[in-house]
């Protein structure tokens, strides 16, 4: 049996993070990523890098809902390959249920393939009070199943916020084991530790959602899709962006958008793609890989409350294509005439 570790954790807590740090530790065993992408356009799969198994992506969709059954397929045809992995690490969405995640393994063809052993969730410690009270419900979920529960971005968090945070969470989800980390550095060891027993279904069976996942019927899929909560939109476009407008829209984004990310070409380092993020309110930019033989290409995606409408954001992010500068002083009407007649008089004075 395979055992499978899920990484879970909402909208930009650090699993991607969690995830590269992980396989860049030196591992025996060969690992099988797979990563699900909420968003229309696949980001994440590109963010994970120093993969030595194989790294699978599904976007479009949420695993533990409108694409459960893509996830099965996609571990069904890795572990069926002439040379599967000897474990399995999976990075759920950041709006995903991992109890549906988790419960796909105990029915249909993965029943006897795979072993749950560990459940991950990272929480953005920094931000976390001001969960917005329509997520606490998902938090909660992600949180009750988790064997592992990770304190992340502990850098950005004062200590005394860091105790509060672990407190309340020890005093709700006692079972777990809690760790705070920065840049989701946790040791190997402690992710594929045993714990003191595998995921069972029975786990599904908390209070906090009474309508379960059964065992017997994976269909039998009660709780509300994903895509019916949450909006995404994803901005393309071939022209190169100004940085700095580009850092001001993302900075002043709408408190209804929960994430942002992607590569963006940006105008003045038009040879690499610039990473951003925005989880949170910050903002962060990297500089990432050269472009190479690709055409160069901003794909950012955004998460949003449901409804929400992109159309001025969409408006913002075409005017950071302009090359035109920005000005902060846009001269009135008639000032070029009021100069003009101020100097002659300066002139005629002197
Ligand atoms: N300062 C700080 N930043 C962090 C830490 N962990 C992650 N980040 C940053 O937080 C942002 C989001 O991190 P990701 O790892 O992409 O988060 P994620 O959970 O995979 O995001 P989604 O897949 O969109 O849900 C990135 O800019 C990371 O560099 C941390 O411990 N400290």
């Amino acid at each position: 049996m395979i055992p499978v570790t899920i990484l879970s954790g909402f909208l930009g807590s650090g699993k991607t993070t969690l995830l590269n740090h992980l396989l860049k530790q030196p591992h025996e065993e060969r690992i099988g990523v797979l990563v699900n992408d909420f968003g229309s356009i696949d980001i994440d799969g590109d963010l994970v890098v120093g993969v030595t198994g194989e790294t699978l992506k599904l976007s479009g969709g949420c695993i533990c809902c409108t694409i459960r059954d893509d996830l099965e397929q996609v571990v069904f045809d890795l572990l069926s390959s002439e040379d599967p992995p000897q474990r399995l690490v999976i990075e759920a969405s950041g709006v995903s249920d991992p109890t549906s995640v988790a419960m796909t393994f105990f029915v249909g063809r993965l029943k006897n393939l795979c072993r749950v052993e560990t459940l991950v969730t990272l929480i953005d410690s920094e931000t976390f009070f001001q969960t917005p009270v329509n997520l606490t419900h998902l938090l909660e979920r992600q949180l009750y199943v988790a064997d592992l529960i990770v304190l992340n971005k502990s850098d950005l968090c004062p200590s005394e916020k860091l105790d509060a945070v672990s407190t309340l969470i020890r005093s709700e989800f006692p079972r777990a084991r809690i760790i705070r980390t920065r840049h989701g550095e946790v040791p190997l060891e402690l992710l594929f530790e045993r714990s003191e027993s595998d995921f069972s279904p029975e786990q599904a069976q908390d209070p906090i959602e009474s309508h379960v996942h059964t065992v017997h019927d994976h269909h039998h899929h009660h709780h509300t899709p994903h895509t019916l909560i949450f909006e995404t939109w994803s901005f393309t476009c071939d022209h190169p962006l100004d940085r700095e407008r580009l850092f001001d829209v993302l900075s002043r984004l709408s408190s209804q958008v929960y994430r942002a990310k992607g590569f963006v070409h940006a105008q003045d380092v038009p040879s690499r793609e610039i990473v951003f993020h925005v989880a949170g309110k910050r903002v962060n930019q990297s500089i990432g890989n050269p472009w190479g033989a690709r055409a160069p290409q901003t794909r950012l995606v955004f998460i949003a409350e449901k409804g929400h409408c992109f159309d001025e954001l969409k408006d913002q992010l075409q005017e950071c294509t302009s090359l035109k500068k920005r000005t902060t002083f846009e001269k009135p009407a008639g000032a070029d005439a009021w100069l003009e007649r101020f100097a002659s008089r300066v002139r005629a004075r002197y």
